[in-house]
């Protein structure tokens, strides 16, 4: 394996021995800078960590940080061929814990989604998703403090695995022939230039995503766990997800059926209160979360449902700026900022570093170093309060300074 990664001379490796993290105090963390705006948002990012932890620990804890590339910096560094080194993937698997900013995926042709093959080929099966509002952002409804959700996101299955075929092409055709032929198939309209993607959804994908939401409504207190999904339509692949569901937190959580069901109810081990599991179809959903969301709380959904309403749901509480993430299994977890490269704004040191430095908050938490993760909710609190916001929050606040999206970076420091 070629070797392009410089590993910091100082620091240790985080290790997780059956899903439980051993986290040094100088642990290395491997990042990803970016495509597009991962040149602006991801500077800030480092900048920000690293000033909660030193407020938070002085020189007891320190991150060393190492860069790994994907994407068109991959290219460069590696060869031009090269977007997802095998050396990047060997690094998230030896130290644990990463971040990473944005990477372009081209619509239509051209190679598949880097950020959906990292999450597959380390099998990273948890997108998770916190949506909160934080005081005083911008918001287009008018109680955004009644949305907090944790999206559970299945991050390796649905129609992310990429089995596609070209309308036109050879293993196109030979597929809908497969399916008239031999599966009975009698829908399938023009069938000389007619694209086909298949739809993978297993019992144990299922289990393993909603046995993770379910959970984290236990260890966080939460009321009610809803599995969104469009099982109406697609029986087998959606429906399934909502039987199989119902059936875990029936089976492994001693849910009990309210009034014959579906609904179900488990009382929280921890707590005593009760937890609600329930379900709602993905368009209404779409409308609840605008109408009723103070009903939701931890959500569970396919892969596709979890990226539209983690979008619906940011736009909420003020925008993909600072709507942060983590794709996770039980040993790996890789933070990044749920908004894409936004090219028009790479370079300009102008978008909002928010959602990447809020991810990188999750990863604070996730690792224990709970006092410098409260400290830059604390910065960042702080710098909204303040009113010194970047672009797309000063466009919509009365009174606020525009700040650039370093500059923001050095607000929320200020603040902590
Ligand atoms: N995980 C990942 O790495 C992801 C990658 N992508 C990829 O990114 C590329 C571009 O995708 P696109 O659909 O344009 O979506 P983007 O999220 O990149 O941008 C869409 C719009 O969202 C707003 N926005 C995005 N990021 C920020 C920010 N940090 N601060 C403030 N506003 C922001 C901007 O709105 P406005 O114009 O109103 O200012 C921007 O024009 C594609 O190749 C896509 O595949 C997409 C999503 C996730
Ligand atoms: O991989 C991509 O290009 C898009 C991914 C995406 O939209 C997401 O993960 O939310
Ligand atoms: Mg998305």
């Amino acid at each position: 394996m070629s070797t392009n990664v410089t590993i910091p001379t100082e620091g240790q490796a985080i290790t997780c021995d059956n899903g439980q993290l051993c986290v040094p105090n100088n642990p290395i963390i491997p990042f990803i800078e970016g495509d597009g705006i991962g040149i602006d948002v991801t500077p800030p990012m480092i900048k920000v960590v690293n000033a909660a932890v030193e407020k938070a620990y002085s020189n007891d804890r320190k991150i060393h940080w190492m860069e790994v590339y994907a994407g068109e910096k991959a290219t460069q560094v590696y060869d031009s061929e090269t977007w997802l080194p095998d050396e990047t993937l060997e690094m998230f698997k030896q130290y644990k814990v990463g971040i990473k900013g944005p990477l372009t995926t081209p619509v239509g042709g051209g190679m598949r989604s880097l950020n959906v093959a990292l999450r597959q080929i380390l099998d990273l099966y948890v997108c998770q998703r916190p949506v909160q509002w934080f005081t005083g952002v911008p918001s287009p409804v008018k109680k955004p403090s009644e949305v907090d959700m944790v999206i559970f996101r299945e991050n390796s299955e649905d129609i992310y695995a990429g089995i596609e075929y070209k309308a036109g092409s050879d293993q196109a055709k030979k597929m809908i022939n497969f399916l008239i032929d031999e599966m009975g198939a009698t829908k399938i309209r023009f069938t000389e230039n007619c694209g086909i993607g298949i739809k993978p959804v297993s019992k144990e994908g299922t289990e393993r995503l909603v046995r993770k939401a379910i959970q984290y409504a236990i260890d966080h207190d939460r009321e009610s766990v809803t599995l969104v999904h469009k099982g109406n339509i697609m029986k087998y692949t959606e429906g399934a997800f909502k039987e199989w569901g119902y059936q875990l937190a029936r089976d492994e959580f001693g849910a009990d059926f309210i009034a014959g069901g579906p609904w179900c109810s488990l009382v929280n081990p921890k707590t005593g209160k009760e937890i609600i599991i329930k379900d709602v179809i993905a368009d209404a959903m779409l409308q609840q979360i605008l109408l009723r969301p103070a009903e939701y709380s931890v959500i569970a959904t396919l892969n596709l449902n979890g990226d539209y309403i983690s979008d619906a749901l940011a736009a909420q509480v003020g925008g993909i700026g600072i709507a942060p993430g983590a794709n996770m299994n039980d040993d790996i977890a890789i933070f990044e900022a749920t908004h894409g490269t936004a090219p028009k704004y790479a370079g300009l040191n102008k978008v909002n570093p928010g959602s990447v430095i809020l991810s990188a908050e999750m990863m604070l938490r996730h690792m224990g170093w709970v006092e410098a993760a409260d400290l830059l909710l604390k910065g960042m609190s702080g710098a909204i309060n303040a009113k010194t916001v970047t672009y797309d929050f000063e466009r919509l606040m009365d009174g606020a300074t525009l700040v650039t999206c370093s500059e923001f970076g050095d607000c929320i420091i200020d603040h902590m």
